[in-house]
């Protein structure tokens, strides 16, 4: 997904999942008291929900940094934004080997939203996260798919000969929690391994309701990572499949033939996971606050 554009105009559903679990974790979020935070968002994309949702709940003076693998999508929200006060947009692939010297270690804050289902490697993201929050502590709010009926549709399409040339990689497109039998459980266990001391995993059921064919097809040319693999030509070929694909798996609603309007169900599955490098020490004594004991399941 490298059309920045196109994304900005057809993303309702991850706005509307990022604003209210902001909403949800505003508090709990460990703002500093000097009010100089510094946060990073890996996969801003256009960078409308970094700028829109996550911003107005940051201190005034503090810095943000949206990161992004798509050099295209890094450009648009740099030029979009660019008369954002200490705001600025830079490439980078949060699966990477090694971390560039100047972000590691320095940051309060790490978010991420509708970015990690992309990343296959997800042990070695989690552990760039870690790393990127500074060594004596942080926190970080990660939201991503576990699940989703899109990636079921991707697989049917694939054994389409008119498609399959296009997309022998489905693979790596899929979640990688979608197959796990419990990916709240394996979660847990990755930020155990790469040192996370406190954290609370949630995975939600959800279900986002799209108003008509045209509203569905423009959310999956938004995202679809094998439609800028094909001409052009080909693209509403591809979504009319996409379309009846859906509804051979019962999820439409509605009868366009008695002259209802068409909707598409989507139920999802959202991984909302919230960590801390470090418990809250003070004098050297583990501090307790009333918010932790409200998180459910904290370790
Ligand atoms: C669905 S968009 C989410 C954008 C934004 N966070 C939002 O909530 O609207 C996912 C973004 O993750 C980016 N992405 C995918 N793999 C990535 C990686 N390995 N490192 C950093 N960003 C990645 C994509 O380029 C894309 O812009
Ligand atoms: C009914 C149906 C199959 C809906 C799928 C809708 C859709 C466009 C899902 C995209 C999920 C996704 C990978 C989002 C993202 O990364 O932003």
């Amino acid at each position: 997904m490298n059309q920045a554009s196109l994304y900005q105009n057809a993303n309702q559903v991850q706005r509307h999942d990022a604003k209210l679990i902001l909403e949800e974790f505003a508090s709990t979020l460990q703002w500093r008291s000097d009010g100089e935070d510094a946060l990073l968002d890996v996969g801003s994309g256009s960078g409308n929900v970094l700028m829109d949702f996550v911003k107005p709940l940051m201190p005034r003076g503090a810095q943000l940094v949206g990161t992004d693998i798509s050099s295209q999508m890094v450009g648009f929200a740099s030029q979009h934004y660019r008369r954002e006060e200490r705001t600025q947009f830079r490439v980078l692939d949060i699966g990477c080997e090694r971390l560039p010297q100047e972000l590691s270690g320095g940051f309060d804050h790490v978010t991420s939203f509708y970015c990690l289902h992309w990343v296959q490697n997800l042990r070695g993201a989690l552990a760039n996260i870690y790393d990127l929050l500074r060594p004596e502590g942080g926190d970080c709010l990660l939201v991503f798919l576990a699940s989703n009926p899109v990636y079921e549709v991707y697989k049917i399409l694939q054994l389409n000969e008119k498609w399959s040339g296009y997309m022998q990689d489905v693979e790596q497109f899929i979640s990688p929690l979608h197959y796990s039998s419990n990916p709240g459980e394996e979660f847990t266990q990755l930020l155990n391994e790469v040192g996370f001391i406190q954290h609370n995993v949630e995975i939600r059921s959800e279900v986002f309701v799209y108003e008509g064919v045209r509203t569905l097809k423009d959310n999956v040319k938004a995202i679809c990572p094998f439609l800028e693999r094909m001409p052009a030509a080909l693209h509403e070929d591809f979504l009319d499949d996409f379309i009846q694909i859906v509804i051979s798996m019962n999820l439409q609603q509605g009868d366009q033939a008695n002259g209802q309007d068409q909707k598409f169900i989507s139920p999802y599955k959202l991984v909302v996971a919230y960590a801390r490098k470090s418990p809250e020490f003070v004098n050297n004594v583990l501090v307790e606050s009333p918010h932790q004991k409200r998180l459910k399941g904290l370790n």
